[in-house]
């Protein structure tokens, strides 16, 4: 530790809001050992049908937030976090939060949000925009087009592509969609930064997510005309609703509140972290800080992250941001985005009854089961190729009116068939990323997992198999909110830089799954398979996944 004068047995807490719940974990300053934890899942999850207050039905594509969910996990896991490590709160030396990104929140010039004001309870627009509210798409489509049109030069730094995700495609919909909202609004906030605001009663906007996320290139954002152009009462959004002094990563936010003390049960007055994102907070956690280290975070959906020394334009990719990782390289980002997400709705919506009841009988999940039922196949064994993009395609393709594909059905296909085939659609999705990063002049010489799936041990063995790269697995089961308590360590003085505190406080395990050649030989047969049905319906071969997107909206629209 730098500062000698820090308790030998400080602590610090770290938060991970996820797509589902929040975790809390506190961990020993002076060598990352992680002493207590807790979860606390959002009352609401994720709301994609009717909205919680007044039943209102939603569009297809939504997918919102309610933000008092978040301010339940500082109330509940927190505290049951320094419960659980059995430690004096006095110990704890700071906070830092990591958060899903872009995740929108519309708010009134001191923090509160829209929706929690009576007038907008019922209008779906006051809600938080989760990551994954994909209804944007046809602003970001027109963002696209006009960025290729005008030669924007940040276009490039985004793979070429703008996604329906970020902050200027849903805050472009806000405004054509619910302009009362629009006009309400004084901040267009990231939750990673609404949650530190929180935390510590002002509001801070960190680096990651406004050069991420919020097209912050070189010291500017998108000009004022190309806003106009767009269309003309969006000319000032930049101006009025998202400009805000940024902040480092590591950097101290500000200083825990009263009521947030109160809220957590830590001492009043310690440092905060400046907001960051839960993919790239968890790459020092898994020590992976130098080039060619790429970080995969498998849970609902999949983000890639790995620094780069070099600047290159890497097509579909999600970002590149200066210091956007760690400071002094280049932070490159890309992601799938469905993974867990699309196992999920596979056991959910396709799965008989007679495997839910067996695993029920043996105590175990279903995705427990099918994964048994299907490790012992030989890769192709199920006759099957899926294409994973039933959340749509976030890289290389960055299209969020793609749709999944399972060809090669019979009436002999069972259920842990396909979810094999799911598995191994989400390993070539990762290979494609991988190769165009190679590609493009930025190798990844190293693949880290970390994150939920990674207890999955046929998942990671498909993964090495596909990718023919040795996998390495963080040493955390919670990388995320390990990543936010380094840098909250960091934020408190007791190490001078995120990488001082990753050598500390992170952890790695080298080689967990190495490659089966035989396997690997009989997946780069398949790889070729998926790869022309990806570029057949994805790059432009046959639009017909995007038609049946309007076919359906035209029908939903009809009946309303
Ligand atoms: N044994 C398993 N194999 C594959 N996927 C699983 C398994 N168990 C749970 N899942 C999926 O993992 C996802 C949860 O991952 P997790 O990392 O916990 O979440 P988050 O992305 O919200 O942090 C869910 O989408 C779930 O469907
Ligand atoms: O895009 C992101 C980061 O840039 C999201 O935070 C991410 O995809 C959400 O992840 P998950 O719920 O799987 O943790």
């Amino acid at each position: 530790m730098t500062d000698k004068t820090i308790h030998p047995d400080a602590c610090v807490v770290g938060v991970d809001y996820g797509t589902l719940s929040g975790r809390a974990v506190v961990v020993r300053v002076r060598d990352g050992a992680e002493l207590g934890t807790a979860v606390h899942a959002y009352r609401h999850g994720v709301v994609d049908s009717v909205l919680p207050a007044t039943g209102k039905a939603l569009p297809p594509e939504w997918a919102l937030q309610v933000p008092s969910d978040y301010v339940d996990v500082l109330r509940t896991a927190v505290p049951q976090a320094i419960e659980d490590a059995g430690i004096a709160p006095e110990l704890v030396i700071g906070i830092g939060t990591d958060f899903t990104a872009c995740t929108m929140v519309p708010v009134k010039a001191d923090g509160t949000p829209l929706c929690e004001l009576p007038e907008f309870a019922d209008n779906p627009h006051a809600y938080i925009k989760l990551w994954r509210h994909h209804a944007a798409q046809p602003q970001a489509d027109r963002i696209n087009d006009l960025a290729r049109d005008r030669k924007e030069p940040w276009l490039p730094r985004y793979g070429g592509l703008i996604s329906s995700e970020w902050e200027f495609a849903k805050g472009l919909q806000v405004l054509e969609e619910a302009p009362e909202v629009y006009a309400a609004m004084e901040h267009w906030v990231e939750a990673a930064d609404w949650i530190v605001w929180q935390l510590t009663g002002q509001y801070t906007r960190n680096a990651c997510t406004a050069g991420y996320k919020g097209i912050h290139q070189d010291g500017a954002y998108p000009s004022e005309e190309f806003l106009a152009e767009l269309n003309p009462a969006f000319a000032k959004f930049v101006a009025d609703k998202l400009d805000h002094p940024l902040s480092a990563l590591g950097d101290r936010a500000g200083s825990l509140t009263a009521e947030a003390a109160a809220w957590t049960g830590l001492p009043e007055g310690i440092a905060v972290s400046v907001g960051n994102v839960d993919a790239h907070v968890t790459a020092p956690a898994a020590q992976a800080v130098e080039p060619g280290q790429m970080v995969a975070i498998m849970g609902t959906s999949t983000c890639h992250v790995m620094s780069g020394s070099v600047l290159r334009d890497v097509p579909g990719m999600c970002g590149v941001v200066d210091g956007g990782i760690v400071p002094g390289l280049w932070g490159y980002e890309a992601g799938q985005s469905g993974v867990g997400d699309i196992f999920a709705w596979f056991v959910k919506n396709q799965v008989p009854p007679a495997y839910h009841e067996q695993a029920r009988e043996r105590g175990i999940s279903v995705h427990e089961l099918l994964t048994e039922l299907s490790a012992g196949q030989a890769p192709g064994e199920h006759g099957l190729i899926a294409l994973d993009w039933h959340s749509g395609n976030r890289s290389v393709l960055v299209d969020h009116e793609l749709s999944g594909v399972i060809l090669g059905q019979t009436l002999a296909t069972k259920a842990e068939d396909v979810y094999r085939a799911l598995l191994e659609a989400t390993a070539f999705g990762t290979r494609v990323i991988v190769d165009t990063f190679t590609d493009a002049g930025v190798p990844v010489t190293e693949l880290v997992i970390a994150g939920g799936l990674m207890k999955n041990a046929l998942l990671m063995q498909i993964y090495a198999d596909v990718l023919d790269l040795p996998l390495s697995v963080i040493g955390s089961a919670q990388g995320p909110a390990l990543g936010s308590a380094m840098h909250a360590a960091v934020a408190a003085g007791a190490y001078e830089d995120i990488r001082a505190a990753a050598a500390a406080m992170g952890s790695v395990r080298r080689n967990v799954f190495t490659p089966i050649p035989e396997n690997v030989e009989a997946y780069e047969r398949l790889f070729v398979e998926y790869q022309e049905l990806h570029d057949h319906f994805g790059r432009g071969g046959n639009d017909v996944m995007r038609r049946l997107r309007k076919y359906r909206r035209d029908a939903l629209e009809g009946k309303n």
